[in-house]
């Protein structure tokens, strides 16, 4: 596609932008009274305009009818989640009875691993990426440890090669095949939160299910930012955070998936409580657990209706939407975001890279050389938000529902602005 570094040129851009008119429903915030160039829709997503009505009306349920709301409301909470699981199937591509909303990111990896983590004397590792977020890095390691294994001999974090800033699809097969049936489990972020490539999902859940591994997804860079086809691809088993390109709102609640094969299996071991008991038979308050046949069986407790409100706003915005024309919008104005980046580095040489691979969804992350943090900081103050993660890079998401391609020029001339002052050339 033909790009121009110009204000008129971007304009023309939004101009034409079907989803432009999405920018006007959420909130941005301001910097010095001004609104920002938001790029960090990949740590938290914007707020949008619709959640505080599904929040209040929760309040309002709860003022007036306490608990029989749980039953009695507009939106009654005791199955309230369900209503997320329609629109949520279709941005992970799983079935909707695959698909279950409850606790946090963390937690679920947990809770998944106790299900699909059985390690026995032959088949005991876990296969993960180096540098792992470091939430699943401790997360993996402490399953390990809780199962008597030490984590230096049994966790295999596969490297990128020599130099290189982005991993081979290759590089996972390879060692998948060399652990071989040794290989318990593969768990891995299917696109990385710092260099945010896109790994082939499907071939390397097809590699470590050859070798006999149960293969699981860490999704929270991925759900809303990628195509995600989970039930085709025969994934074991994913979950993700919804505050981040799902807009949810801070900490907010995470989704699972369990592939259909794996529901309904009475060997598959799970830690339990009430609200993975069969919603018609629950309130019996049997001694006996007897599990609602679909991911929900995986779910402990009443959810947290307040938190799952503005999750169920965030998601009638996708519904209306949809992944295709998000995605569409997401590789043009990231493609644009390249450009911009390119004609500056062509103007100001030599002061960083881009280390994304083509692999991507809307992140690009720029290694910056020498001194960064003074760039960064420079900045922030001029109501770019972007951010920082060590030891030098900074990551740009242009979230695709509500960055403008005018962001895209701005941001550009604020950068070299940004360079000129701190690097000097
Ligand atoms: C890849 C990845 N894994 C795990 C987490 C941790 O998520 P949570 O704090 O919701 O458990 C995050 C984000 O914080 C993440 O980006
Ligand atoms: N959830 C976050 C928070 O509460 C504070 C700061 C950052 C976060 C994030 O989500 C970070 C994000 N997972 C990342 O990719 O770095």
């Amino acid at each position: 596609m033909h790009f121009e570094n110009s204000l008129t040129f971007a304009q023309n851009l939004d101009a034409q932008d079907a989803l432009g008119k999405y920018r006007e429903a959420f909130h941005f915030p301001k910097v010095n009274g001004k609104q920002t160039i938001y790029f960090t829709g990949n740590s938290l997503g914007l707020q949008p305009k619709n959640s505080q009505g599904f929040v209040d009306a929760i309040m309002e349920d709860w003022r007036n009818l306490a608990v029989e709301g749980h039953f009695y409301a507009e939106k009654p909470w005791w199955d309230y989640h369900e209503r997320l699981i329609p629109s949520l199937a279709k941005v992970v591509g799983g079935k909707p009875e695959e698909v279950s909303v409850m606790n946090t990111l963390t937690v679920n990896l947990h809770m998944l691993m106790v299900s699909f983590y059985r390690p026995t004397k032959q088949r005991y590792k876990i296969l993960c990426e180096e540098k792992a977020f470091p939430s699943d890095q401790y997360m993996l390691k402490s399953q390990l440890k809780v199962h008597g294994l030490d984590p230096d001999e049994a966790l295999i974090e596969v490297k990128k090669p020599e130099g290189k800033h982005h991993w081979e699809t290759s590089d996972f097969i390879n060692a998948i095949e060399q652990a071989g049936d040794e290989l318990a489990l593969v768990l891995i972020g299917g696109v990385n939160y710092y260099n945010g490539q896109v790994l082939d999902m499907q071939r390397i859940t097809e590699a470590g299910q050859r070798v006999g591994a149960k293969v699981g997804w860490d999704l929270a860079h991925a759900a809303g930012n990628v195509v995600l086809n989970l039930h085709d691809w025969n994934v074991d088993f994913a979950a993700w955070c919804s505050y981040k390109y799902m807009n949810s709102g801070p900490g907010n609640a995470s989704g699972i998936f369990v592939h259909e094969r794996h529901l309904n299996q009475p060997d598959i071991p799970r830690f339990e409580g009430w609200w993975g008991t069969k919603k018609e038979t629950r309130f019996l308050m049997a001694p006996e657990f007897d599990p609602t046949p679909t991911a929900d069986a995986w779910q402990l407790s009443n959810p947290p209706v307040l938190a799952l409100a503005p999750y169920l706003a965030a998601l009638e915005l996708f519904e209306e939407v949809g992944m295709e024309a998000l995605i569409q919008k997401r590789d043009v104005i990231t493609a644009y975001l390249e450009f911009i980046l390119t004609e500056i580095d062509a103007q100001t040489p030599g002061n960083f890279e881009i280390i994304t691979p083509k692999d991507r969804g809307c992140q690009l992350s720029v290694l910056l050389h020498g001194q960064g943090r003074p760039l960064f900081d420079y900045l922030m103050k001029a109501g770019v938000i972007v951010d920082w993660r060590e030891p030098n890079v900074i990551r740009l998401a242009p979230a695709p529902f509500y960055c403008s391609y005018e962001d895209m020029f701005r941001f550009g001339q604020i950068l070299k602005a940004g360079i000129l002052e701190t690097y000097g050339k």
